[in-house]
Order: structure tokens, then C-alpha cells, then sequence
């Protein structure tokens, strides 16, 4: 099989009237299909530029990238954001069931793929609130639910943990690796905790300070879930944790002279 994404020699250039930014520079990677990749690096070395180029929201100025479909029919991206990513002056029902709705898949359909997400993520007793009345964690529930629900070929996720409480964004990291060992999406995942992407990943893609490029790869071959304190314990983590650490200090370190 093909891997899922391959992305070869990615350029963005943004052009402003003040300069350019390269945000991205011959950035490659491939990922394969099902697998779970977090992207970690420094702030504004272009890892939601690249997203947003995968989720066709941004044009890339060189280079090229493919998203090899198993199905015709199926969106080829759903995208989950940190925050307002969900219309509020729909339900939740309504907002799982969304992007199923735009593609105009049969109401049969559309009523089993939203209760079975909604019931996956805990808010089928929710289901006829309105976002004003969840909290973010219950907020974020429905973002992934309805990402899961639209059945997509790849699942792109930025920093959709980082404004909740620890307690929440363990619980949701659990019910996140529940619902894909299910449905084996490939999912791109960007995080700037690397408590984070060693609970999640089977592979850690290091990024360099702008303009971004991997520059490294960290692949954790551990079963899931994991629990922090066995991430902590185990020698082998404990020194990919310091690995990665030390990285991300050597690059913000770069990207601030
Ligand atoms: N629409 C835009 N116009 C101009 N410059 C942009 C635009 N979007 C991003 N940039 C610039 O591109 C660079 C990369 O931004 P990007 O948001 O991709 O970084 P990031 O790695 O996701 O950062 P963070 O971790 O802080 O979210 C930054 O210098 C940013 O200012």
C-alpha cells in the first residue's frame, strides 16, 4: 500500500508588503496509512501552515504533496482546531452531523454515524444543547466527534488539547486513541507538549526553527494507552523525552537570534 500522505520538497513563501516569510521550506515527509504522527517544533517554524496546505485552506508555493484516497466518495481532510471550531448556533447533534449533511449522505446514514460519535464521545445526553451551554473540554468532544463522523481519508488535529485543564485533556487523549484504534485513521497531530505526543504517537516528527523542515523522527513503539507514569518510568521514554526536549530548546533557542 501507498503511503496515506507524501509530502516532497514543500515550500510557502507568505508575501507581505513588509517582506516575505518563508514559513515552510523543502519540508518532506510520508506517513503511512493509519498511522498517528505528532508534529512537535518551535513556535512559527510552520507547522499550521502545513495543515492548512493539507487541508487545501492554503496555497503552497512549491513543492508537492499527495493524499492517496481509498474511496472516492469520502472527504479527503477534516481538520480539528484549539478552539472554535464548531458553529454555535447549531446543536451539537447538528454540528457532529455537519459535514455528513454538506455531502448529502442519506438522513438514515447521517442519524447512525452522529449517535454512534456522539455516543463514542459521551454527549448523546447533550446532543440538543447549543455550544454556549458546554464547557471545552464537552466543546472539543464535539469538534472530534464530528471529525470521526465525516469518515475522512485523514484526520489533521492542531493543538486541539491546549486550552483545557490537565484532567480533560487526559481524559480526551484516551477517548481520542479509543475512537482511532477503532477506525485507524491517519492523523497528523500538532502539539507543543511532548507529554503529549509520546501518550499518542507511533511516530514524533521533530520541526526546525523557521523556516520549517523535519529534521527528525522519533517512533514509539510502545502499546496504547499509555500512562504518564509509565512514560516517566521507562528508561528508553524518559531519554526520548529529554531528547526532544533538548531539541526544542536548541531550535527556539535558533529561532530567537
Ligand atoms: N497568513 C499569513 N500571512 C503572513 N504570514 C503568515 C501567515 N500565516 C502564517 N504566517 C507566518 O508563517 C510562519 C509560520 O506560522 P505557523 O502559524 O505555521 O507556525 P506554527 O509552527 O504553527 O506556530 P505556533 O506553534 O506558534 O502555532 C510565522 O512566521 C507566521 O507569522
Amino acid at each position: 500500500m501507498p503511503p496515506k500522505i507524501e509530502i516532497d520538497d514543500l515550500t510557502k513563501v507568505f508575501v507581505k508588503k513588509t517582506g516575505s516569510v518563508t514559513a515552510l521550506q523543502n519540508s518532506s515527509m510520508t506517513i503511512e496509512d493509519g498511522e498517528f504522527v505528532c508534529l512537535v517544533g518551535p513556535s512559527g517554524c510552520g507547522k499550521t501552515t502545513l495543515l492548512r496546505i493539507l487541508a487545501g485552506l492554503e496555497k503552497h508555493s512549491a513543492g508537492t504533496f499527495k493524499i492517496n484516497a481509498e474511496q472516492s466518495k469520502r472527504p479527503l481532510q477534516s481538520m480539528v482546531f484549539q478552539e472554535k471550531g464548531i458553529l454555535p448556533w447549531m446543536t451539537v447533534k447538528d454540528n457532529v452531523a455537519f459535514g455528513l449533511s454538506m455531502r448529502k449522505v442519506s438522513k438514515d446514514v447521517i442519524a447512525k454515524q452522529t449517535a454512534y460519535y456522539l455516543e463514542k464521545t459521551g454527549l448523546t445526553q447533550f446532543a440538543n444543547l447549543y455550544p454556549s451551554e458546554l464547557s471545552g473540554g464537552m466543546k472539543q468532544r464535539v469538534s472530534i466527534a464530528r471529525a470521526f463522523a465525516n469518515d475522512p481519508e485523514i484526520l489533521l488535529m492542531d493543538e486541539p488539547f491546549a486550552a483545557l485543564d490537565e484532567q480533560n485533556k487526559f481524559i480526551l487523549q484516551e477517548e481520542l486513541l479509543s475512537i482511532w484504534a477503532e477506525t485507524k485513521k491517519t492523523v497528523l497531530f500538532i502539539t507543543h507538549s511532548i507529554d503529549e505526543a509520546l501518550m499518542l504517537s507511533d511516530r514524533i516528527l521533530l520541526m526546525s526553527a523557521q523556516p520549517g523542515q523535519i529534521i527528525q523522527e522519533v517512533r514509539i513503539d510502545r502499546p496504547r494507552p499509555r500512562k504518564i507514569e509509565e512514560i516517566r518510568k521507562d528508561p528508553e521514554l524518559a531519554a526520548q523525552f529529554v531528547d526532544i526536549w533538548q531539541h526544542l530548546q536548541k531550535e527556539v533557542q535558533k529561532s530567537r537570534t
